[in-house]
């Protein structure tokens, strides 16, 4: 892919997908699930959604010694984002969540626990891999991973969305990401969990 169909500070040896890719280990069944709409699913990627770099967003890296994921990137808003507003797809390789061969990464997220489907951005993605957790950075996240269809592709995907206004976290109504505020979602507690977990493992080997 060209320079100038990358976005700015795209990282060299990761691949920038413009949609999904599937690990060849997914099966057929695996594959036609992610084609199926479930009837509850109502959260849409309209079908005039652009593609390729986002205009709403861009790659930083963080300069900021107070920052926990100092000298890392992270994924900042170029516009105002109204509360609720889908901001991009998560893209990354589709696969097999219990693939033995696969050991989960900090990029992996859940698309359909019903079939084991997961997407891991760590080796290809797209901007939305550079989200990161609010802990450490501001008292609430502002943005979320939520489960959507994607019109465009007739297929299940993940895609981050401001959270919506009504939506609070520690008292506080969200009221949509300032330009130049970095986006900030919750990974969870089970993430951060498991990163004591392998730090305290790492301590007694
Ligand atoms: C999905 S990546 C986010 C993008 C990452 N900063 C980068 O430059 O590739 C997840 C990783 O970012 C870092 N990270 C994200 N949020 C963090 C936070 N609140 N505190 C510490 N590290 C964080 C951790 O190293 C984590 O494993």
């Amino acid at each position: 892919m060209g320079k100038d169909t990358l976005p700015k500070n795209w990282p060299a040896g990761i691949s920038y997908l413009l949609q999904p890719s599937y690990a060849p280990h997914v099966t057929k069944p695996q594959f036609q699930a992610t084609k199926s709409r479930p009837p509850d699913l109502a959260t849409e990627i309209p079908r005039e959604f652009p593609r390729g770099p986002s205009s709403l967003v861009r790659i930083a890296l963080i300069h900021n010694p107070s920052h926990p994921a100092n000298g890392q990137a992270g994924l900042f808003a170029t516009k105002c984002l109204p509360p609720g507003a889908l901001v991009l797809p998560y893209y990354g390789q589709v696969h097999h969540s219990s693939n033995v061969a696969h050991e989960q990464s900090d990029y992996d997220l859940w698309l359909d626990r019903d079939v084991d489907l997961a997407v891991d951005a760590e080796k290809a993605g797209n901007e939305a891999r550079f989200v990161n957790d609010f802990r450490g950075v501001s008292t609430r996240p502002n943005c979320e991973f939520r489960e959507c269809w994607d019109l465009r592709r007739g297929e299940r995907s993940i895609a981050v969305f401001v959270l919506p206004a009504g939506k609070n976290t520690n008292k506080k109504l969200v009221a949509g990401v300032r330009k130049g505020e970095e986006l900030l979602v919750s990974y969870g507690k089970g993430f951060w969990g498991k990163r004591r977990h392998e730090i305290e493992g790492e301590g007694t080997s």
